[in-house]
């Protein structure tokens, strides 16, 4: 006779990045204080705040290149290491591309840094796999009608795309997007909202995306962060930092949120979209 554990025993999810009570601060400017996140592996999280509240510091910490004044940042609970790694790829608002290379020579030269980070080159068999990988992750982004192309003879969500590829060929189970879209058309961010879901789900990724478009971060998040300053002092500015004041799982936020987070983002980012409802 077979036996039904009742039992059940407790999953214990390991945390991919864990930020514990870190600050960052440039010289005497506080830009962050006092924030304490965990995170799990395949969250989406889109991080929203007034310009120049230290979102982009926020990633440019988890990709490496930052370290934090104080606190610990942590990737699968040890310290981050101080240089960039092929588990983390990111993906900025300026494109990033090798101008002098086409479509298919930038995915590949990506992969060849990450094998040889002095020369960035691959020979032989390894050319011819990186090749492969590349013309497939090409395709998946939808650039396969392109790879012979020079950057300057692609459109804007052409060039992220490619971006996107370049980051996406190391294999990162974390991917930063620092305002990947700003500079895009609505028509366009609509395509690439679609990609960046599919991507997502298809490589079970960790994201970080970080917008100025309130309703491009409710759309696309698992999870919304709200960077803002709890503490001011107006005879000192820049005394104090930005800390994560709302810290939201998405999916079922009522309406209501969404019009509080817009209504304190307003005053200070006035580029922030302020209508409501979902986009594809
Ligand atoms: N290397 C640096 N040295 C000194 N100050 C810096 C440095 N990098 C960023 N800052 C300052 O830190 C603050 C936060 O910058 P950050 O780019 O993280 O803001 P942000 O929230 O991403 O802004 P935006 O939304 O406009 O991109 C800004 O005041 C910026 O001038």
């Amino acid at each position: 006779m077979s036996q039904t554990n009742t039992e059940s025993t407790p999953v214990i999810q390991e945390s991919i990045i864990q930020a514990k009570n870190i600050g960052k601060q440039y010289g005497n400017d506080v830009i962050l204080e006092r924030v304490s996140v965990t995170v799990q592996e395949g969250e989406f999280i889109t991080l929203v705040g007034a310009s120049g509240c230290g979102k982009s510091t926020f990633l440019k910490m988890i990709l490496g290149i930052e370290d934090p004044s104080s606190g610990d940042l942590l990737l699968d609970g040890k310290a981050i290491p101080n240089e960039p790694g092929p588990d983390r790829g990111i993906v900025f608002q300026q494109y990033s591309v090798f101008p002098h290379m086409t479509v298919l020579e930038n995915v590949i030269a990506a992969k060849g840094f990450q094998k040889s980070s002095l020369t960035g080159y691959l020979f032989g068999k390894e050319k011819q796999q990186a090749k492969q990988e590349a013309t497939e992750m090409l395709e998946k982004v939808g650039l396969s009608h392109a790879l012979g192309r020079y950057p300057d003879e692609l459109s804007g969500g052409m060039k992220q795309r490619l971006a996107i590829a370049q980051a996406l060929i190391c294999k990162p189970r974390i991917l930063l997007l620092d305002e990947p879209f700003g500079a895009l058309d609505p028509g366009i961010r609509a395509d690439m909202h679609a990609l960046v879901l599919d991507l997502w789900r298809e490589h079970k990724l960790t994201v970080f995306m970080v917008t100025h478009d309130l309703k491009e971060g409710f759309y696309l998040g698992s999870r919304l962060w709200v960077f803002d300053k709890v503490r001011h002092d107006p005879q000192a500015p820049n005394a104090y930092g930005a800390s994560i004041t709302y810290d939201l799982p998405l999916g079922h936020a009522p309406k209501e949120l969404y019009e509080e987070i817009d209504d304190r983002l307003r005053p200070v980012d006035k580029n922030t979209s302020l209508s409501t409802g979902s986009e594809g």
